[in-house]
């Protein structure tokens, strides 16, 4: 099969959908790999680096994309919707739910999208989002330490505090894997750490993981009120997966947090969990300050720590990538069921429910469009 790897257009964003080494592994699998000239070179992957790996380099991104299979980073933006066409196999993150204008024209166009982030194995967990989740977690932290100091329009306030001065307080909205790799930092820097969850079993864990060096809390709407009162810095880490995010930060709490307080909603990719988040924000310009608090809600985190995270994040998706070029994606989906839980619009019909169901639209059941084009 051949395979285009495009440069990524969105602001800021570095990561490259594989590595010199993903390519190999196609290339050895039988495959060709296009890449578009330059798309690694901001993190080290020179264009030397993927010939010499067996991959051709495209000049143009209208060449990489004419292949059978794209395998990228971030969701096409309009200036790619043109390269879209019937049987294009578009192997990238999504997030279609908050997205019904690109989720029309995948549809229409006849493109099969494959989605990152909702392939699914059996246990529940989301094999293709925890690397990403992992650093935007950890990033989170960093972000929040940084915009809470007063150059930076922050309340002044160091998340360790120091000797004599209690340290700053941390709500983590969601104890998933953005949510405890958050914990995971701000424990680490001494702050006072809240974790809210709907999941008593997942609260078990985390209360098991830290020793009691965090708060766990069921998430409800009196607690969440009461968490967000007392935060110095929120994170919004809640996921349905597939589904656009439920607002669970009212504009009333927001209203009740210090001014000079931070909030960093890492679950804007799916639409945003925090009512005054009207925005998604660019690394650009990160943040904007509302009733005195300040919103950072950039899709893209991890495109700012771009070399990190590709290796991250192809170590995980070149295995799914490798079945779905050689098996052809039917099959893949047939034989992976993780596979077919990652295909969100097939055959002009949307076929991940919960995209469907975010959209007002009528969804088709995946399996069953399988099996009768199989
Ligand atoms: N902005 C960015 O650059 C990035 C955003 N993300 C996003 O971060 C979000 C979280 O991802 P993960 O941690 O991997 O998901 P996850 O599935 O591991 O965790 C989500 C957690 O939210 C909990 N939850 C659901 N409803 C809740 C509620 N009402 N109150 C409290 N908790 C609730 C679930 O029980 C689960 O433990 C996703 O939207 C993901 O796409 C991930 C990586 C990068
Ligand atoms: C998960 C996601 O949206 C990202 O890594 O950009």
């Amino acid at each position: 099969m051949i395979i285009g790897v495009p440069r990524e257009i969105k602001n800021n964003e570095n990561r490259v959908g594989m590595t010199p080494g993903s390519v190999l592994s196609y290339v050895q699998a039988g495959h060709e790999v296009k890449v578009e000239s330059g798309a690694g070179t901001a993190i080290g992957f020179t264009d030397e680096d993927y010939v010499s790996a067996g991959a051709s380099i495209a000049p143009t991104a209208a060449e990489v994309w004419n292949s059978e299979m794209v395998v990228k980073v971030k969701e096409p933006l309009p200036g790619e919707y043109s390269y879209f066409r019937e049987g294009l196999v578009l192997f990238t993150y999504l997030h279609l739910a908050p997205e019904p204008e690109l989720t029309r024209v995948l549809a229409e166009q006849g493109v099969i999208a494959i989605a990152y982030e909702t392939i699914q194995l059996e246990n529940g967990s989301l094999p293709l989002l925890i690397p990403m989740s992992e650093v935007a977690g950890r990033m989170s932290v960093q972000l929040g330490a940084h915009f809470l100091e007063k150059p930076n329009g922050g309340k002044g306030v160091l998340l360790s505090g120091v000797p004599g001065v209690e340290p700053a307080k941390v709500t983590v909205i969601g104890g998933g894997i953005v949510g405890a790799n958050a914990a995971r930092m701000a424990v680490g820097l001494g702050a006072d750490v809240s974790i809210l969850d709907t999941n008593p079993d997942r609260l078990r864990q985390l209360d098991d993981l830290f020793q009691g060096r965090v708060r766990t809390i069921i998430s409800n709407p009196y607690n969440v009120g009461q968490a967000v009162q007392r935060a110095d810095l929120l994170i919004g880490a809640v996921l349905i997966p597939g589904a656009r995010t439920p607002r669970i930060v009212t504009e009333d709490m927001v209203k009740s947090m210090a001014p000079g307080s931070v909030i960093v909603d890492v679950a804007i990719d799916q639409g945003g969990s925090i009512e005054t988040i009207d925005r998604i924000t660019t690394h650009d310009q990160p943040t904007y300050e509302k009733h005195g608090v300040i919103h950072y809600a950039v899709a893209n985190m991890p495109g700012a720590v771009a070399r990190t995270s590709t290796l991250a994040l192809t170590n995980a998706t070149t295995p799914y990538g490798l079945q779905i070029a050689t098996k052809g994606y039917r099959q893949a989906a047939l034989d992976n069921a993780a596979i077919a839980k990652g295909i969100n619009v097939m055959m002009g019909k949307v076929t991940y429910l919960a995209v469907a169901d975010a959209q007002g639209i009528a969804g088709e059941n995946i399996h069953e469009l399988l099996k009768a084009n199989g």
